[in-house]
């Protein structure tokens, strides 16, 4: 289903991204993997390698507009065209809104909203050029809509990707351009795991919110990604698929 197709995933070098651009390549895709360490996007490469598949890595921040159009630039010198994103890269930590500092508000902001926009803006301009159409994923979480003490910064820039997504969604469609998100919940990554339970009484306090008791693998969100990025999801945008165990449900007072 992803043969002949190039996919950028930002935050390519770990986690999530990591996972989704080695579940891109198994389906056939050229993968496109950026993010601010060389070194942790040429591992991903390596491992696309190994399992036969073609990717690149073009280190980039996100954060700047410029950067983010070279990097669409050099997948389509590469590859010829550009054919999916997935907006992955991101920013987080714990910090009390009322204490958090303008300097750490617009550091994820500037990541999750910001770097989504540039990227998004930057390849759906190209596929309008392709005039081949496209598909965009991002990678959200629940606190977009129910919000999450801790987390404002985050829990704004997610709401602000869903609502650029929405809007998106219908500018574009008359392009054959989707765009959807996704929204895991706790998943079992280094990332996350150092900024959000980086010890065993937070990191027991997460899993006790998690009706299904474990973490999610980061394949499991990939392997959603991959149906709504491909053509079995092919009338659905704007949309935004949950998988979190029921964590977000599961905010009653009756119950388990
Ligand atoms: C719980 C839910 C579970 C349950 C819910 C489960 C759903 C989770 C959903 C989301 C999960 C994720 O996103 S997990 C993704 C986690 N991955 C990452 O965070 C990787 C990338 N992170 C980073 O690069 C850094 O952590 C980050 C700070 C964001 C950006 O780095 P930069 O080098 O650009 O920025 P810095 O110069 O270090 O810092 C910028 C400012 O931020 C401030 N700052 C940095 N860390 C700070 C901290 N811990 N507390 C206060 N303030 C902080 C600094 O003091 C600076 O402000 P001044 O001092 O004023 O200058
Ligand atoms: N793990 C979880 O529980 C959940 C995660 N998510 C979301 O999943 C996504 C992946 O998170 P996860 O894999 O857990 O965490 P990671 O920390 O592993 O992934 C974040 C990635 O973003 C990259 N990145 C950060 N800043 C920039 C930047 N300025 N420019 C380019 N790349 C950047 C990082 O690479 P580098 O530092 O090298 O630039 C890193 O590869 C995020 O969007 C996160 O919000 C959503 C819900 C739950």
């Amino acid at each position: 289903m992803f043969t002949d197709r190039t996919f950028i995933v930002t935050g390519g070098g770990s986690g999530i991204g990591r996972a989704i651009a080695l579940a891109l390549g198994a389906a056939g895709a050229c993968v496109v993997v950026t993010g601010r360490t060389p070194e942790k996007l040429d591992e991903t490469v390596a491992l696309l390698g190994e399992q036969g598949a073609d990717g690149i890595a073009v280190p980039t921040d996100v954060r700047d507009p410029g950067a983010v159009d070279a990097l669409v630039e050099a997948a389509v010198h590469h590859y010829g065209a550009v054919h999916g994103l997935v907006n992955n890269a991101a920013g987080n930590f714990v910090a009390p809104g009322i204490d958090l500092s303008p300097n750490g508000w617009k550091a994820v902001v500037d990541i999750v909203l910001n770097g989504s926009f540039y990227c998004t803006r930057a390849v759906a301009r190209q596929m309008r050029n392709q005039g081949t159409g496209g598909s965009i994923l991002s990678v959200i979480a629940s606190y977009a809509w129910h919000g999450h003490p801790g987390t404002v910064h985050s829990a704004a820039a997610k709401a602000g990707v869903l609502a650029m997504t929405r809007t998106l969604a219908v500018e574009l469609a008359p392009l054959g351009i989707r765009l959807n998100c996704i929204a895991p919940g706790p998943t079992e990554t280094k990332g996350a795991g150092a900024a959000l339970w980086a010890d065993d009484t937070a990191r027991a306090h997460v899993l006790s919110s998690v009706p299904a008791g474990r973490f999610a693998d980061p394949t499991e969100v990939a392997d959603a990604s991959l149906f709504v990025l491909g053509d079995r999801a092919s009338y659905m945008t704007g949309e935004c698929l949950t998988l979190d165990g029921g964590q977000w449900l599961g905010k009653q007072v009756y119950g388990q």
